[in-house]
């Protein structure tokens, strides 16, 4: 955790595994194997592990966590809709933290932020039981001054802000999507909340978020699993590592 207003020490890498496990269920089997996705990303230097066991299980599945958590001493990003089936399974399994994500079946990947401003009443005794099992919270937000105030209305110590908009923008729509990013993520910082990135990022679009000095995080996935294809996840790892270091 970094102290209110101040930039972290190190922009974390934390590496979504979830589209290995889409190629290995595209055949039923058992490979390739998300658990020596870890152990890779563990390998060269990756600070995170994130996973997001979806309610269809279209990917990772709920073996897989316990799978995950024992291969690797990586703290562990469990994202998850805020539904008693995951917040049942993320207490039997205490993760290092939770990162809250709003989920519908039919969509092909998250589309928007929580809406945390929306359904206070909601999350909040999902929140306080997570934290209260030493789950450190995040919650999955765009990047919007509603939803910063609504997590810090439900003492949520971290927020991943929504980076999709600005990935899927072009030009000046793409100029607009950072700043908007930026002022959130120092608004986060100002009141005691650690910020975090994710959704969308890629080797060409990474840097101008990474240079933001206040995220202290940052959560990528669909783009490095691609890239594995052809270089090898390490190697892919290492790249956005690279790039990362180089913005700051
Ligand atoms: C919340 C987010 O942007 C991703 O971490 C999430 O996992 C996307 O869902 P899929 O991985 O199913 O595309
Ligand atoms: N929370 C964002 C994440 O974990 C990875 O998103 P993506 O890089 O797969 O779009």
């Amino acid at each position: 955790m970094t102290l209110a207003g101040t930039a972290p020490a190190r922009l974390r890498l934390g590496v979504n595994i979830d589209h290995v496990a889409t190629v290995r269920n595209a055949r039923g089997g058992d490979h390739p194997d998300p658990v020596r996705a870890a152990e890779i990303v563990a390998a060269v230097g990756g600070d995170g592990i994130t996973a997001h066991l979806r309610e269809d299980r279209r990917h990772i599945r709920d073996e897989d966590i316990a799978r995950i958590q024992a291969c690797t001493d990586l703290p562990l990003n469990f994202e998850m809709a805020a539904t008693e089936e995951m917040v049942a399974f993320a207490l039997r399994h205490r993760p290092h933290a939770a990162c809250i994500v709003p989920e519908r079946r039919e969509e092909r990947t998250t589309e928007g932020g929580l809406d945390a401003a929306g359904q206070h009443n909601r999350l909040a005794p999902i929140v306080a039981r997570l934290a209260d099992a030493g789950i450190r919270v995040s919650l999955f937000i765009a990047p919007e001054p509603r939803q910063i105030e609504a997590a810090m209305q439900l003492r949520a110590p971290v927020v991943e802000l929504h980076t999709g908009e600005y990935a899927h923008a072009e030009g000046e729509a793409r100029a607009h999507e950072l700043r908007r990013i930026a002022d959130m993520a120092a608004l986060a910082a100002r009141n005691g909340i650690e910020p975090h990135a994710g959704h969308g990022l890629t080797y060409d679009n990474v840097q101008p978020i990474a240079a933001i000095p206040q995220l202290a995080e940052l959560n990528i996935g669909h783009y490095l699993i691609g890239e594995a294809i052809f270089t090898g996840l390490g190697p892919a790892v290492l790249k956005m590592r690279e790039l990362m270091d180089a913005a700051r």
